[in-house]
């Protein structure tokens, strides 16, 4: 399933691009004057292959949820029950992601793909893996989909086999096939999992070569000792695996983790339908990387929905060449800056839809 989804993933339709940008020089308002939307819905139309592209269809958001035998390290202030506590959260509708997706009318769905405890009060019927998701936008669902309770802790070992890494990438691939089945026309990726950004500034260093105290943030907010020890777990990862940047599931196994893998899955599988697919913060920039390095087209399918606070996500992003739309120091995850920015992607696709030309309007051109 990963070798096809590769391989369907095609580059953006140059002439729908062009037109699209032949027509933006004829609507009513300076060249140039919406700045970054302009070259957003350029892209939008060359990965629809049409100008202009269809304004984006019902958003989904799709939470992939896993915990870190990093943990055990001491790099999250926080219990790893939290992991399991917060999708029980979202699944009561209480997290900050429900209040954004109410908001954006977006179907949230929370696949569980590798969390180590028991969740509270989960359904007794999750929906399995691989079966269709509904897409409703009042009722968050459940995906069972555990690949491994927990990743290994990888100062010692690798994180994952390179079977349960691909297991995590095609749970993604099929999340995507299904929510798109159901009508999704357009993704947001979301995260919950305690102790992932250690993961992720691991992987956005093995995939972009920088330096751990690069790449490592301080997460839910750790303080400078716990700051300090996270850098050289993530200088540790690396010493020991040498990850192979060529070898994105190698890099995945080694140091990264069941939702990185899961996201950059959901990615791929966007991507090979021609869905644009909103990334969120430092967790989905470290899966965009995996994403590219499996399939560097994928990236046109890829809208960079905020700029974490996190300092790898700046770092993922300008090596993927994605400029961020919404810039507000958020760090939570879950999803919540991909849909506060989902209205400026609506935005300026609805430019190429409705604005008049010059010609139309009767405005006169400079
Ligand atoms: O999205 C981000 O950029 C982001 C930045 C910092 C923290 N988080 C969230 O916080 C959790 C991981 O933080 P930590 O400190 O336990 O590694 C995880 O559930 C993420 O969704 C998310
Ligand atoms: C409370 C809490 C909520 C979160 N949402 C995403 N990551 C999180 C981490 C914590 C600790």
């Amino acid at each position: 399933m990963l070798e096809s989804t590769i391989a369907a993933i095609e580059p953006l339709d140059e002439a729908a691009m062009a037109e699209a940008r032949e027509l933006h020089g004829r609507l009513t308002k300076p060249a140039g004057s919406l700045g970054a939307l302009e070259e957003l819905s350029v892209r939008l139309a060359g990965l629809a292959g049409t100008c202009p592209p269809p304004l984006p269809g019902a958003p989904a958001v799709a939470i992939f949820a896993g915990d870190h035998g990093v943990h055990a390290q001491g790099v999250s202030p926080w219990p790893q029950e939290v992991t399991a506590q917060m999708i029980a959260n979202f699944l009561a509708g209480g997290a900050v992601v429900n209040a954004f997706a109410r908001q954006a009318g977006a179907a949230v769905t929370v696949v569980d793909v590798g969390v180590a405890t028991p969740i509270p009060g989960a359904p007794a019927d999750p929906v399995p893996g691989g079966a269709a998701v509904p897409l409703d936008p009042a009722v968050p669902r459940l995906v069972g989909a555990t690949v491994r309770r927990g990743t290994r802790d990888f100062t010692v070992t690798a994180a994952l086999t390179r079977d349960e890494a691909r297991a995590g990438v095609e749970e993604g691939i099929r999340v995507a096939g299904e929510l798109i089945g159901a009508g999704a026309g357009i993704l947001l990726t979301g995260d919950m999992g305690i102790g992932n950004t250690t993961p992720a500034a691991a992987l956005i260093a093995a995939f972009t070569g920088a330096d751990a105290a690069e790449t490592t943030g301080r997460g839910t907010g750790v303080d400078d000792p716990t700051y300090r020890r996270k850098v050289e777990v993530v200088r540790t990862a690396l010493d020991r695996h040498r990850p192979d940047p060529a070898d994105p599931l190698g890099v995945l196994a080694a140091v990264g983790g069941l939702e990185h893998a899961a996201l950059a899955g959901l990615i791929l599988g966007a991507a090979a339908r021609r869905v644009p697919v909103l990334l969120d913060g430092v967790i989905a920039g470290s899966a965009a990387l995996a994403a590219a390095a499996f399939a560097p087209d994928a990236v046109g399918a890829m809208v960079a929905g905020h700029r974490s606070a996190e300092p790898g996500a700046t770092l993922a992003l300008r090596r993927l060449g994605l400029e961020p739309l919404i810039d507000l120091g958020l760090r939570l995850g879950e999803g919540t800056g991909a849909l506060l920015a989902l209205p400026v992607v609506t935005g300026a696709v609805r430019v190429l839809h409705e604005v008049a030309t010059f010609d139309s309007a009767g405005v006169a051109e400079k």
